[in-house]
């Protein structure tokens, strides 16, 4: 299995479980997050907390291996379209989500962990929106999550510099909530969220779906989706990934 679901202390956990290709995101994980929303529904949690196994990686995006099969934007629309939903399904939760970037998170690594409420980093771990380096662009809704979450010049620039950014950088521009040191700084973390009741997390998480639901934020998402696929297609992005792959198999 790619991945694992468990529930503890009121507290729904998924964790990527991927680490040897740091935790890229496949058809399988897809649904696994597809389970999850599912499950917040039925099992009514107090917080949810998305993370990864192992130190090196939370997400490095698609599966290269598996994606880079798709040429055209006719065949790469489905995938982006799926992994949009999913991310907008995890955006809309109507209880927090909680990141806990354990490692790297790049590309739709990074779309995930933004698509998400909170995002506590590791100090090691360093993460962007890299896409711009395969001349694509985000392409399952975390630019659009972006500029919902950041001051406008600081999205525009994580976005375009394409880089991944340190955790003090993360931290300084709004996109990081927390650097956690160790797992008493989670805990610290999930204790204050502890102190205030559910209904009343829930009441607030509200007020930002509707927030959301007015600005057509879901619309905006597709845009960005079919955006991605238009630029997928064109043989810069094909080579710049053909040239990842094949400096792997070095
Ligand atoms: C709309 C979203 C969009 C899409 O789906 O198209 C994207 O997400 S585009 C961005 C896709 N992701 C990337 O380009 C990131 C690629 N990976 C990296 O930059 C690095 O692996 C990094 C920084 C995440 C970690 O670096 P580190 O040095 O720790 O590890 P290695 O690079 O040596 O990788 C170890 C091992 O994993 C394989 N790997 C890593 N990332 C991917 C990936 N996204 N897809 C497939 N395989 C991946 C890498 O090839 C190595 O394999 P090995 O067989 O051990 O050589």
């Amino acid at each position: 299995m790619s991945y694992k679901i468990e529930m503890a202390d009121e507290i729904l956990t998924f964790t990527i479980d991927r680490p040897d290709i740091r935790n890229a995101i496949n058809e399988g994980v897809m649904e696994g997050f597809e389970e999850l929303t599912k499950k917040v529904h039925k099992s009514n949690p107090r917080f949810v907390i998305i993370t990864a196994s192992g130190s090196q990686a939370f997400c490095s995006g698609g599966d290269l291996s598996v994606f880079h099969e798709l040429k055209t934007k006719e065949q790469a629309y489905p995938m982006l379209k799926r992994m949009s939903e999913v991310l907008y399904a995890i955006k809309t939760l109507p209880v927090p989500v909680i990141a806990l970037v354990n490692g790297a998170a790049v590309g739709g690594g990074c779309e995930i962990a933004t698509a998400c409420d909170y995002r506590l980093v590791r100090e090691h771990a360093k993460c962007g929106f890299i896409q711009g380096t395969l001349a694509i662009t985000s392409g399952w809704g975390g630019g659009s999550y972006l500029f919902e979450t950041l001051q406008h010049d600081r999205a525009l620039k994580m976005l375009s510099d394409a880089r991944a950014y340190p955790a003090d950088e993360l931290l300084e521009n709004g996109w990081a909530t927390k650097i956690v040191r160790d797992d008493a700084d989670i805990e610290a973390f999930i204790h204050s969220m502890k102190k205030i009741r559910p209904e009343v997390h829930r009441a607030y998480k509200e007020i930002a779906i509707r927030k959301w639901q007015a600005s057509g934020l879901k619309d905006r998402v597709e845009s960005e989706v079919r955006r991605c696929a238009e630029l997928w297609e064109a043989d810069v992005h094909h080579e710049a990934v053909d040239n990842f792959l094949a400096k792997a198999k070095k």
